[in-house]
């Protein structure tokens, strides 16, 4: 039995006040099935339609066969566990920004007075080269781990997008050198003792082009479906693939950036890595020409992304540290 002063900020055996979620956010029903959940998509088949529909129909969808090899995914997970398992000294427990990345400690870090039930390390990844020195370096291989694993996501990000812009009948390069893995959000929510007080993640649509999800075979994403949340299963290796704000507007509302949130579990924890693929901070966003016309007019104003990210804080509390090297590339 650990003494009290090792415990961390989840073992305490009870949900601390700060903790509870406002009644609206509380999730109600934990034992949603797991049989609606969002569509799986072998990538082997060139699934441009079936790429399109789960894009409009779920905004969410896992793939299968994405290329990315077992290895990468299982060692960036490792290297992130052993990242969030390290005792931290800093008890501020949000690291300064001085290196560009950014490591929020649930304890110390209250949005509106409320803690999510979570541990999160976010930085920016473009220009990838510019970057990697700048992440953690503890453990000693982060850098080199988190890198590869970078350059993978992005060779199927580009994969998807050909997909889905061949589906759209839009221009094959049309997100040449505006679709870059730029930030890596990577969490831990550990078990909680109450998980119906609590909330792993806000319900909140991404402000990304794509984002990529390893959640190495955990349950907890939650996707909202006709006005209910429906659970993100586990296909092992799989990825989970959704369409953010950025795409939706460019399809002209023909993919959906749809609400998710995570919920936590009273015994088992969940680690992801979410890389969130992003235009580039000079990329004016707006509705493919090709796909307005008299018929269909544009849903979206067109605006610079970066622009949006500054109005929305849309990386959170920390998009201004998270946007430097970006911004002076
Ligand atoms: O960790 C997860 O399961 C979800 C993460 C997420 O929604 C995000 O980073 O935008
Ligand atoms: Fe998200």
């Amino acid at each position: 039995m650990m003494e009290d002063k090792d415990l961390r900020w989840f073992e305490l055996g009870l949900v601390p006040e700060s903790y509870i979620v406002s009644k609206e956010y509380r999730p109600e029903n934990l034992d949603i099935p797991f049989s609606d959940s969002i569509p799986v998509i072998d990538l082997a088949n060139i699934p441009l339609e079936a790429i399109l529909k789960a894009s409009h129909d779920f905004g969410f969808f896992q793939v299968m066969n994405h290329g990315v090899p077992e290895k990468t995914m299982n060692d960036a997970m490792n290297v992130m566990k052993e990242f969030f398992d390290m005792p931290w000294k800093d008890e501020s427990g949000i690291v300064p920004n001085s290196k560009n990345w950014v490591y929020v400690k649930s304890s110390n870090f209250a949005k509106d007075g409320v803690h999510l039930w979570r541990d999160n390390l976010k930085h920016p990844c473009y220009p990838l080269q510019k970057c990697i020195p700048l992440w953690p370096n503890n453990p000693p291989t982060y850098q080199k781990v988190i890198a590869e694993y970078v350059v993978e996501i992005h060779k199927l990000s580009l994969k998807i997008f050909e997909m889905i812009l061949k589906g759209l009948g839009l221009d094959p390069g049309y997100f040449n050198d505006t679709s870059e893995v730029q930030l890596l959000a990577a969490n831990f929510y550990p078990p909680c003792p109450d998980p119906s007080l609590t909330l792993g993640s806000f319900p909140h649509r991404d402000p990304s082009l794509i984002t990529v999800l390893n959640q190495a075979n955990s349950t907890g994403l939650q996707v909202l479906k006709n006005g209910e949340w429906i659970n993100v299963g586990v296909i092992p290796n799989a990825l989970v693939v959704n369409i953010g704000n950025q795409l939706e507007i460019i399809s002209n509302g023909r993919l959906r950036s749809v609400e998710h949130r995570v919920v936590t579990k009273k015994h088992e924890g969940r680690r992801t890595i979410a890389t969130h693929v992003n235009p580039s901070p000079d990329c004016i966003i707006e509705p493919a020409k090709a796909l307005v016309n008299e018929s269909e007019p544009p849903r979206y104003k067109a605006f610079r992304y970066r622009d949006f990210v500054e109005r929305n804080k849309a990386f959170g509390d920390y998009t201004n540290a998270l946007q430097t090297v970006a911004r002076s590339s």
